[in-house]
């Protein structure tokens, strides 16, 4: 398939959300066409009405599988009706989160298995990986402090203890090791420009390569 996918993970509080939208801007105003920005759990208006489900800090009794395949239900919608399409429309994809989230949230967080989740999202991606991905790396204190200081609505997942998070953290440093090829890790203990100038220069080298 045409196209680049990038896909931007960390734990909460990393600054993805916060980093993607400067990108944005700075393609923006160098007036390229062909990047698109999307999120999971959302990005179009069946995978934002599961991400409503998921999060709705209300749902307190969602077992943990059912909650695994919301967030794969939501990604398969998200790569069929936005993430094909643009590919093939050699468009960029900058995509907040994917797979490894389900792997280091659902796998580790919640106990599920990390192997058991990676192959339960086959089904629903068919394969389909991105070509970087941008591991936005900070302690889980150190996130959650910023979430705390700056968020008014903290969600269900945000709602879990320090111990799911630190969980989280340790399988997406896992994750990073395993495929270093692909997961390219950047502290975002840093400043907040620093991050995005390091972030910005891994995209722009990856599409010089392509
Ligand atoms: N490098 C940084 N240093 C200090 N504060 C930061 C940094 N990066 C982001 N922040 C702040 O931390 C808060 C969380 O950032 P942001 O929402 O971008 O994180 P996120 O990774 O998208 O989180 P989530 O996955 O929970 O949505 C924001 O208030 C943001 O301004
Ligand atoms: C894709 C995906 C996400 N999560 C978690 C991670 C976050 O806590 C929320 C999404 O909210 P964000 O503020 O937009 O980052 O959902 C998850 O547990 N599993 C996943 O696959």
């Amino acid at each position: 398939m045409a196209g680049l996918f990038i896909s931007f993970e960390g734990p909460d509080g990393a600054g993805k959300t916060t980093v993607l939208s400067a990108i944005t801007e700075r393609f923006k105003t160098a007036k390229r066409t062909d990047i698109l920005v999307t999120r999971e759990p959302g990005g179009n208006q069946i995978s934002e009405a599961i991400r409503k489900i998921i999060l709705d800090p209300q749902n307190t009794q969602m077992d943990v599988r059912t909650e695994a395949l919301l967030y794969a239900a939501s990604r398969r919608q998200l790569i069929q009706e936005t993430i094909r399409p643009a590919l093939a429309a050699n468009k960029i994809v900058l995509c907040d989160r994917f797979v490894d989230s389900s792997v280091a949230y659902q796998g580790a967080g919640r106990k599920i298995g990390e192997d058991a989740v990676y192959q339960m999202n086959q089904f629903a991606t068919e394969g389909l990986t991105p070509d970087l991905t941008i591991y936005v790396d900070v302690p889980s204190e150190v996130g959650l402090a910023r979430i705390k200081a700056h968020r008014q609505n903290v969600d269900r997942l945000d709602a879990e203890a320090l111990s799911f998070h630190k969980r989280v953290r340790a399988a997406y440093l896992r994750l990073a090791d395993r495929f270093p090829e692909r997961i390219v890790t950047i502290d975002a203990t840093q400043p907040v420009t620093d991050v995005i100038d390091q972030a910005m220069t891994l995209i722009t080298d990856k599409i010089k390569q392509q």
